[in-house]
């Protein structure tokens, strides 16, 4: 397994080594112990998630905020997204700034997202099942969103046409107003 950092340190990519022979093939999708040493946290999962859309679905941008706040581990089991994070920590250095990685089931990509980001992926293929780990459990009440366009975040999404958005996903706030009107501990996990 190759683990390596993105522009926002504490966001990683996983790629694991996959074993291919004449029957097919076999790779570790998740290993507790490689996946501890290379975030250098006590990480642990409790909630598994699956979702699938179609092409132009974009779903986010979603958190739950402390004490319920998630970090999630996401991957493609087919077709191909664009997954986003966004750093909502108002502590960090890079506060309001996004990655964006594409995760297929081509290239078998993990994305890590640690608590404290908000989580959203736009689908590039015809269909895309996805799956992530999640470090704590589906909380309605601590649930946020912010608009998956909005002009401050300017998040590049490959797809330029109008999504197809939920619509909580369509009147979510946008980051400044999400800002103004919540607690500046809330996303710290
Ligand atoms: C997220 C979630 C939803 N649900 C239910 C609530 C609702 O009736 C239905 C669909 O929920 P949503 O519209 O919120 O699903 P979705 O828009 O796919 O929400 C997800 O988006 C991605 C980007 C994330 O990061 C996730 O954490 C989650 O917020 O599923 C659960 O039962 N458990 C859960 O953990």
């Amino acid at each position: 397994m190759r683990a390596y950092r993105t522009r926002i340190h504490d966001v990683m990519v996983f790629e694991p080594t996959v074993f291919e022979d004449g029957r097919g093939y076999f790779f570790e999708s998740f290993n507790e112990q490689r996946f501890k040493e290379a975030t250098g946290e006590p990480i642990a999962f409790v909630q598994d998630n699956q979702s699938r859309s179609g092409r132009g679905v974009l779903r986010g941008l979603h958190f739950q905020v402390a004490p319920k706040a998630q970090g999630k581990l996401v991957r493609v089991l087919s077709g191909e997204i664009f997954d986003v994070a966004v750093d909502l920590r108002r502590d960090s250095s890079s506060f309001g700034s996004w990655v964006g990685e594409v995760l297929s089931s081509e290239n078998r990509k993990q994305l890590w997202i640690p608590a404290g980001f908000a989580h959203g992926f736009q689908v590039l293929s015809d269909v895309a099942d996805v799956f992530y780990k999640a470090t704590d459990f589906y909380s309605p009440k601590h649930e946020r969103s912010i608009r998956w366009d909005d002009r401050d975040l300017a998040i590049q999404w490959p797809d330029r046409q109008l999504p197809n958005v939920s619509e909580k996903d369509a009147c979510a706030p946008s980051f400044s107003e999400y800002v103004a009107h919540s607690a500046s501990s809330e996303n710290l996990p």
